[in-house]
């Protein structure tokens, strides 16, 4: 397990058209073992910053402390041997196409100096872990994306990296397996304790597998803090975007209990206050619990919701309190339904 401590890192570019600030005094504390979204829109400077996690882009004012130590006092050879600890996959899997599976896992270890026999039954190993041993001897331009890009977890896993730095590694694939790579993920983080840190657009990404969450933006973090915490009471505007935009379509949510069957319902009534947010969508999504609609009466008024809707939410959900609270925080009036 290993902690990174980002303190006022400042990136900029100099390029034909002049300087590119990417990153104004950045601060974040990725704690050990957390599961760490950094979300921005397009240019934000998520990679940037990701790519100063492990030197290979260097900030030009600022530090990255990983355990506690400075990644600019380390001589190269220090930062190659730290940069072990750093595994990273990206977008586009990035294997190599001429060499089959077990190789392209193989590739690192053969870096550091392992032979081939010891090589290929670590990778073996790697690939049991993430369900592709079965696909050893195929080549990458005979997967599928999910399957490339556990073929590049396996890869990033073996050196037995700390911290695992994942740059939209969810982007190119459909929401199905976009939830399977993000289960995988998940699993990953608990069963060798590394820390996660995980670059994206997408608010559904950082909702089904995030602990913690910054929120970048013009190379600035606007702000950070727990997943939970920022779904619930956003204070920037650029975090209010992400959340409303969010719909659920990135990822592949499997709802465990499908039916509804017929708990308490209420009354919501939408007024002066409320805007036309999709907030019953929301709601959903958050507390990963389906409502039952059983009536709506509602109008977009100039982005002002109108009228009432009846919501039943599930038998026995221990969640009715919270989600009713979350209701009245979003400007809705609450009563008792027939
Ligand atoms: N090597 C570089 N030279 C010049 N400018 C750069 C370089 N790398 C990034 N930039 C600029 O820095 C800013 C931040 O880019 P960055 O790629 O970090 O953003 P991002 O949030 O990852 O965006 P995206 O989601 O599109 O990848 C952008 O304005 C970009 O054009």
């Amino acid at each position: 397990m290993s902690d990174i401590l980002i303190q006022n890192v400042c990136k900029t570019f100099s390029t034909k058209e002049g300087e590119v600030q990417a990153l104004k005094n950045v601060n974040l504390s990725i704690g050990s073992g957390d599961i760490f979204g950094i979300i921005g829109m397009s240019g934000a400077g998520k990679s940037t910053l990701v790519r100063c996690m492990n030197f290979l882009e260097v900030p030009s004012e600022g530090q990255v402390l990983i355990d506690g130590k400075s990644l600019g006092d380390f001589s190269e050879k220090e930062l190659r041997k730290e940069r072990e600890k750093i595994g990273m996959i990206f977008q586009h899997f990035n294997l190599l196409m001429q060499k089959n599976v077990l190789e392209n896992v193989c590739f690192p270890l053969y870096i550091q100096g392992k032979k081939k026999p010891e090589a290929r039954k670590k990778a073996l190993e790697l690939l049991e872990i993430v369900g592709l041993a079965d696909k050893a001897n195929a080549y990458p331009a005979q997967l599928s994306g999910g399957q490339k890009q556990r073929v590049a977890i396996a890869r990033a896993l073996a050196s037995d990296p700390q911290i695992l730095l994942c740059d939209e590694a969810t982007s190119a694939l459909d929401p199905q397996t976009t939830s399977s790579i993000l289960e995988l993920l998940k699993d990953i983080n608990q069963k060798f304790q590394i820390t996660i840190v995980i670059i994206t657009h997408q608010m559904a990404v950082v909702r089904e597998i995030c602990t913690h969450v910054a929120i970048m933006k013009d190379g600035e973090v606007k702000e950070q803090g727990l997943v939970a915490e920022i779904f619930n009471h956003p204070k920037s505007q650029v975090a209010k975007e992400l959340i409303s935009r969010d719909t659920g379509a990135d990822v592949e949510h499997v709802v465990t209990k499908p039916e509804i069957q017929s708990g308490e319902k209420i009354r919501i009534v939408f007024s002066e206050n409320s805007a036309f947010e999709p907030v019953i969508a929301n709601l959903v999504l958050i507390f990963h619990e389906p409502v039952n609609i059983l009536k709506a009466d509602t109008k977009n008024v100039g982005g002002v919701a109108k009228g009432e809707m009846i919501l039943q939410f599930m038998k026995d959900s221990s969640n009715v309190a919270e989600m009713k609270e979350y209701l009245k925080e979003h400007g809705l009036e609450i009563g008792e339904a027939d």
